[in-house]
């Protein structure tokens, strides 16, 4: 971020803001590990072998030690009965080195993703997603807050000081990403529009938004006259998309360079959001571990 931003077209560092918030975590690791003898443990439980989710999964290991802690990798095949995944589930809820457990989404279309997050006991449940913190969250209860709008609402942050009374429009209606999104925004004062599938005119409404959240999976859905002058524009969206020259590159769920001609300020992709998922993740681990190891010790 620079100091005095322009009118349009400040760029959202989410690679920095992500590096500065995990070396806070991993000095905060560290200060516990002296506290109590012990280091947080974070397990992925990846089903499938999706090359996408791979990446990512190997990202989070290596992000992970990168903070000091324990990273533990369960790849299992698409295939798997749900039934395993629960039983694999239930040993990593009773293991007390384990204070972390996220399961990769999308599952395979066999298995229910409700009911697999929600078997994560809520205290280890880091991505936020069971009903437990789900729940929390919109009764305004302290509670593990997923990563993704975690990490969108300190990106807002860095722009926008006071976001009391702005219009804060969410596209996508995900239990992942647009509702605790929109939950956040409304604790932090905005006026909260919702946008999804059935929205008659997400052009319109988007419009509206002096902050706009992007999450809907869409390549390049939004376009630079979606977006209210001057707004701060949040691309949630990552996805894989063939060049003219037979390569490939990430895009978002926005059109960056035309978007960037009207907000004011607007993350990228790739260097946005997903860097602060994953730092996001490391601080649910250090919050989730905190009490686990400290009422241990
Ligand atoms: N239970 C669950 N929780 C998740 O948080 C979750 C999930 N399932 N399923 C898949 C999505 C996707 N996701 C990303 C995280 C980091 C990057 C990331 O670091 N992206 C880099 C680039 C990575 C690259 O170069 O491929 C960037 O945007 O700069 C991307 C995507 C988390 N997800």
């Amino acid at each position: 971020m620079t100091d005095s931003p322009s009118d349009v077209g400040n760029i959202i560092d989410g690679k920095a803001i992500a590096r500065r918030l995990t070396d806070r975590v991993k000095a905060e690791v560290e200060a516990l590990h002296d506290a109590t003898g012990a280091t947080p443990g974070l397990a992925v439980v990846l089903v499938g072998n999706d090359p996408a989710s791979e990446v990512y999964v190997r990202n989070k290991a290596l992000q992970t030690h990168r903070a000091g802690m324990r990273s533990f990798m369960h790849m299992l095949p698409a295939s798997t009965p749900q039934e395993e995944v629960l039983d694999l589930i239930r040993l990593l809820n009773d293991n007390p080195q384990i204070h972390g457990i996220l399961v990769q989404l999308p599952l395979p279309a066999h298995m229910d993703p409700v009911v697999v997050t929600n078997a994560i006991r809520p205290e280890k449940d880091v991505d936020g997603l069971g009903a437990v913190n789900a729940g929390r969250l919109s009764l305004g209860i302290d509670g593990i807050v997923p990563c993704t709008p975690l990490g969108c609402l300190m990106l807002i942050r860095e722009t926008l000081p006071d976001l009391r009374g702005l219009h804060a429009v969410v596209i996508g209606a995900s239990n992942l990403v647009g509702k605790p999104m929109a939950q956040l925004l409304l604790r932090e004062g905005c006026t909260v529009s919702i946008g999804h599938i059935h929205t008659r005119d997400p052009k319109g409404l988007a419009r509206q938004g002096d902050i706009l959240v992007v999450a809907t999976g869409r390549s390049e859905l939004v376009r630079g006259d979606w977006i209210k002058p001057g707004a701060t524009v949040i691309d949630v969206g990552i996805s894989r998309v063939p060049t003219s020259d037979g390569k490939t590159k990430l895009v978002g769920d926005v059109v960056f360079e035309e978007a960037r001609k009207v907000a004011r300020h607007i993350t990228p992709v790739p260097g946005g959001v997903g860097p602060m998922t994953i730092a996001c993740l490391l601080h649910n681990t250090l919050q989730a571990a905190r009490p686990l190891l400290e009422a241990a010790s």
